[in-house]
């Protein structure tokens, strides 16, 4: 450090400087706990398993916008709403219909949600009511998007959303222009639930210090879908699948696959987590709908390549799965095209994106950390000609 720069700077302020804000408690929360070394994960009260076996996604987004399950006649009027929503403006269509074909979705989804805000009345009241109908607005209209988009680049009629049905049926039918049975519709349900929320994950961080600065929702969501999209958060469920391909492509053994991107220092998407030290709650669930539907759809091979991934994970360096990992086969048995992965995660997240939204909103202080200068101070100016 330059003798200029020590002077200045009383480092006893700034005793550590937390790299990736690990452990770092920056907001008090009601919407999910996180156990890393049990492996538990609650939302608003309820364990995941509870929530999977029991929820709908609209009671998940009621739980997460309320802090309380609904009663019946509260669920229906949230359908109905939501229902209602599910329509996107002309011009998001135009844009989705003339955007390049060979976009990424999840940049697509992005630009769109943050053209969803010139067509919502500016904010006037920021009670909880307005924002609870800005949340199921933008909720609704997420899985429109991303239905059209990949119906638009694969030049398909864009199908319009139905006024009936649950989010889940509604997407796979507009996704694939015919309605989808009973097992997928309760399977995207299921992932919806298991995406929903998780603490203060760089996407719903990124949310709330967008919202901290009173700005509006639509701004936090398309920040916090770009915190989403990066590999090392969402974007690594699409990256799971891309390996599994890979594998395929080189005709190689995943256990050598793996040891062979280990030795390189290269790290194995879908394993890992700064929070849980053991498999992920969400892993677990998801493990045992891969191994179902992967038989079922005749993909086994891509199951069991994933069991010899975990083991060879857990053998050579004792990391686990995370949610994204079993996700991604249980996409792939879905016929969901891998690039749209993270933009199902999203679709799902925006619950809790939301939640916080109006949590940090209700209670708010501006995030503002400090950085500590490590550069030079006091340089004379050269010219430009002289440099
Ligand atoms: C929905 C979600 O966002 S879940 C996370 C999705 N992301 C992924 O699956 C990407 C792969 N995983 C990772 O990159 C990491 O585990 C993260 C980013 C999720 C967590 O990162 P951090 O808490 O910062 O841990 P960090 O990256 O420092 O890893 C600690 C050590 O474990 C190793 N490690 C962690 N994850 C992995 C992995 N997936 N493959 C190989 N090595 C890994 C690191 O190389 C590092 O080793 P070192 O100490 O010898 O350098
Ligand atoms: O919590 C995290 O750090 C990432 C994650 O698992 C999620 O967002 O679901």
């Amino acid at each position: 450090m330059a003798e200029s720069l020590k002077k200045d700077i009383d480092l006893s302020q700034y005793p550590h400087i937390n790299k990736g804000l690990e452990g770092i408690v920056a907001f008090s929360t009601t919407k999910s706990f996180i156990d890393g070394q049990e492996g538990k994960l609650i939302y608003a009260g309820y364990t995941i398993d509870t929530l999977a076996e029991n929820a709908t996604f609209e009671e998940v987004c009621f739980l997460l916008w309320n802090d309380r399950l609904p009663n019946e006649s509260e669920l229906s009027e949230l359908k109905t709403k939501l229902r209602k929503e599910r329509s996107i403006p002309s011009a998001v269509i135009n844009y989705l219909e003339n955007t390049s074909k060979k976009a990424e979705p999840m940049a697509v989804l992005r630009t769109a949600v943050s053209m969803l805000s010139d067509f919502h009345e500016v904010d006037t009241e920021n009670d909880k009511e307005f924002y609870l109908n800005k949340a199921i607005s933008i909720t609704a209209k997420i899985p429109t998007i991303i239905a059209a988009y990949d119906r638009a680049r694969n030049n398909k009629k864009i199908v319009e959303p139905l006024s009936d049905h649950s989010t889940a049926f509604n997407f796979l039918y507009m996704l694939n222009g015919e309605e989808p049975g009973d097992q997928a519709e309760k399977t995207m349900d299921l992932c919806l639930i298991l995406h929903a929320e998780h603490g203060m994950n760089a996407s719903t961080f990124t949310n709330r210090a967008i919202c901290s600065t009173q700005s509006d929702m639509y701004s936090s969501v398309t920040g916090a879908i770009g915190a989403l999209k990066g590999p090392l958060h969402g974007g690594a469920n699409q990256q799971v699948m891309n390996m599994l391909m890979d594998i395929d492509e080189q005709d190689a053994d995943p256990v050598d696959y793996v040891k062979g991107r280990l030795k390189r220092k290269e790290k194995i998407m879908g394993f890992g987590h700064r929070v849980y030290k053991t498999m992920d709650p969400r892993a677990r669930i998801l493990r045992g709908m891969s191994e179902k539907l992967s038989r079922e759809t005749g993909h086994e091979t891509l199951y069991e390549w994933s069991e010899a991934i975990l083991k060879t994970m857990k053998d050579e360096i004792g990391i686990d799965p995370n949610v994204d990992f079993f996700s991604a086969t249980v996409y792939y048995s879905m016929g969901i095209s891998p690039d749209l992965y993270t933009c199902i995660f999203a679709m799902s997240r925006v619950s809790g994106w939301t939640g916080h939204y109006i949590e940090q909103a209700e209670n708010n202080r501006l995030v503002r950390p400090r950085a500590l200068y490590t550069g030079e101070k006091d340089l004379d100016w050269v010219p430009v000609e002289e440099r």
